[in-house]
Order: structure tokens, then C-alpha cells, then sequence
């Protein structure tokens, strides 16, 4: 965010307070370097009164071998607390959440604040669609910001590649791939895939937790946000009825400026497109409705 000077101001609130005052600390010694002065303090959930955007990434990560879902009652009791502490402050702007499960826990920051459902964003499949871009563009020796392709569902295990959607410069995946006289295998895509949906276990693996791609994303959806970009992104938003499925906060293309989610993107998927997509959503839902009743939500 420092970096790329992106907010004018930017406030860390953490249950840690010695953590967010050192943390403060350290990026005010950035300042010097940077493009251009952004004001940083470690604060309290007052200061969320006249915020623009609350991105919350407070909560447990997971532990190798642990899955997203796995973290979702220890999660949904702190989102509780500092979700009603933000609106508490009287606040009027946008939340943005990464913390995972991460559809779920978007879900109850909506319940939780009660704001209309465009202005409670999650960070959806933001990175699994960023990593299969890398991952295309590795394959077939192209730059991956020519690359588009989506992942769709849940950021987890359940997620799914929209390969029907998926182009290079224009061309369609799957007629590159004919037209490539043996170069290129379908079969390919299928490694390809397993790859982003198990990249986060990967890292978590070897460095015990994900950093630098979540940054880069967060930080490409606030400016998509606070700059009014109307930029796609694939955010977790609440469908009533697109891509046949009800109340359910699940990763989707959709358009995104300074109210929040202006449109989710209606895509035309294939009969195995859809039907994963909603299996993803029925998933979403089975874990999600026991928590609110255990929560009283
Ligand atoms: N959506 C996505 O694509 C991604 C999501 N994540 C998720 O982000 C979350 C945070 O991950 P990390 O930054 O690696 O964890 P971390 O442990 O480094 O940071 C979490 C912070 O939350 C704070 N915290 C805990 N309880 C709190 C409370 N009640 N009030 C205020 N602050 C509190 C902790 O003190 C800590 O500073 C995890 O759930 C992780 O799975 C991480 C990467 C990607
Ligand atoms: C931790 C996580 O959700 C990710 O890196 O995808």
C-alpha cells in the first residue's frame, strides 16, 4: 500500500497492540523511499469512523495440513467482536475481507454490519485466478497479464477453473491448444489447476504461511475500490440467484468501484462449469448455516 501509495492515510489495528505500534514503526522508516506520502499510525477502532475501507486480516491462519474451512469457528467468534467494534465507531465505508474461510467469514461481516451486501467484499479467488495465470502464462511462454482466466467458487478446495473462459491475446485456451499440432495436451490444464488449488498448502508447507501474492492482490482491490476503477475482479459477493444459486458468498467476476461490487458478471458456463460451481456454493452454505445458529447470528 506504502509502496504504491494508494490510501492517504493508513491505520493497523491489532489485538497485538505492541505489534501494530512496530509494525507502524517499521513502515514509517519506508516513508522516505517511497513515491509519495501515505500517514501511518497504530490505532483503535474509533479511528474506523471516517475509514473508507476496513480490510480485516485479523484471525488464524492455517497450520500445515489444516484446511480453510477448518479455521471457521475460531475465526467467526473474532470477526464477531471486531466487525460490531467498527460499527460501533459509527462507520459508513466499505469492508474488505481476507481472513479465511474466507467467503464464509465475508458472510458474517455482512450479517454482522448489516451494510447493503455490495459495500461487504471478500477477497474471493482474487489469488487462485492470479495463480493460474502465472501458471498458463508459464506454460505457454506468454506474459501472464495476457493471460485471462478465471477461478470461480470457494478459495478452497472446492474451487473450479472456467476453462470455457480462459484466453491468450484473444484466442480461446482450447483452440491454441488444437491448433498446436501436439505442442500443448488439454491434459495438461488438469496439473495446471491442481496446482493453484493446492499452491496455498505448498507455501504454507515450506514457509508457514502466504505473503507477497495476498499483498499484491489486497492492494490491486483496494485501488480497484478507492480509485473508482470498475475494474473485474473475481471477489466474493453475495449471489441471489446468479449461476442458479441464493444467498451465498462465493468467488465470482464482478465488477468493482468506489460504492464496492457494482455487478457480478454473468458468465455462460458449461453443463460441468455450473454444476461445480454450485456444488461449491452447497458446500459454502452446509458449513456456514451451523456457525450462525451455534453464533445466535
Ligand atoms: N484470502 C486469501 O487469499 C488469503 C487469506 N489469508 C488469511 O489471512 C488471515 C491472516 O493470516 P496471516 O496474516 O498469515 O496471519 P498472522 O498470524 O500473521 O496475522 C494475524 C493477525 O491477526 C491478529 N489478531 C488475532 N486475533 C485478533 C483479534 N481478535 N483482533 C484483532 N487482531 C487479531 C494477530 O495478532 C495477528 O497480528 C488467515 O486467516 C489466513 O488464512 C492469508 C493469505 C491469503
Ligand atoms: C492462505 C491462502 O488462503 C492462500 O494463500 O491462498
Amino acid at each position: 500500500m506504502l509502496n504504491q501509495g494508494v490510501a492517504d492515510e493508513l491505520v493497523l489495528v491489532d489485538v497485538n497492540e505492541a505489534k501494530a505500534e512496530g509494525d507502524a514503526m517499521d513502515l514509517n522508516h519506508g516513508l522516505a523511499f517511497a513515491s509519495s506520502y501515505t500517514k501511518i499510525w497504530n490505532g483503535t477502532y474509533k479511528d474506523c469512523r471516517d475509514a473508507d475501507l476496513v480490510v480485516l486480516t485479523a484471525g488464524a491462519n492455517q497450520k500445515p495440513g489444516e484446511t480453510r474451512l477448518d479455521l471457521i469457528e475460531k475465526n467467526a467468534r473474532i470477526f464477531k467482536t471486531i466487525v460490531g467494534q467498527v460499527m460501533d465507531a459509527d462507520f459508513k465505508g466499505i469492508f474488505l475481507v481476507a481472513t479465511n474461510p474466507v467467503d464464509l467469514l465475508t458472510h458474517m461481516t455482512w450479517k454482522f454490519s448489516q451494510l447493503p451486501s455490495e459495500r461487504v467484499i471478500g477477497f474471493g479467488t482474487i489469488l487462485d485466478t492470479a495463480r493460474l495465470r502465472y501458471l498458463i502464462g508459464e506454460y505457454f511462454g506468454v506474459d501472464t497479464r495476457n493471460v485471462h482466466a478465471y477461478i470461480m467458487g470457494e478459495h478452497g478446495d472446492s474451487e473450479l477453473p472456467v476453462w470455457s473462459h480462459a484466453s491468450i491475446g484473444g484466442q480461446r485456451l482450447h483452440d491454441l491448444i488444437k491448433q498446436s499440432n501436439g505442442a500443448y495436451d488439454v491434459k495438461d490444464l488438469d496439473d495446471i489447476f491442481i496446482q493453484v488449488r493446492d499452491a496455498a498448502y505448498e507455501i504454507i508447507n515450506r514457509k508457514g504461511a502466504t505473503y507477497y501474492g495476498i499483498a499484491m492482490g489486497l492492494v490491486r482491490l483496494t485501488k480497484a475500490i478507492l480509485h473508482n476503477e470498475h475494474s473485474i475482479l473475481t471477489v466474493s459477493a453475495h449471489l441471489t440467484g446468479e449461476y442458479g444459486v441464493e444467498d451465498c458468498y462465493i468467488g465470482v467476476p464482478a465488477v468493482v468501484h468506489r460504492g464496492g461490487i457494482k455487478q457480478v458478471m454473468n458468465l455462460t458456463l458449461t453443463d460441468l462449469e455450473r454444476q461445480q460451481f454450485q456444488q461449491s456454493a452447497a458446500l459454502l452454505k452446509n458449513t456456514l448455516h451451523p456457525v450462525l445458529t451455534k453464533l445466535d447470528v
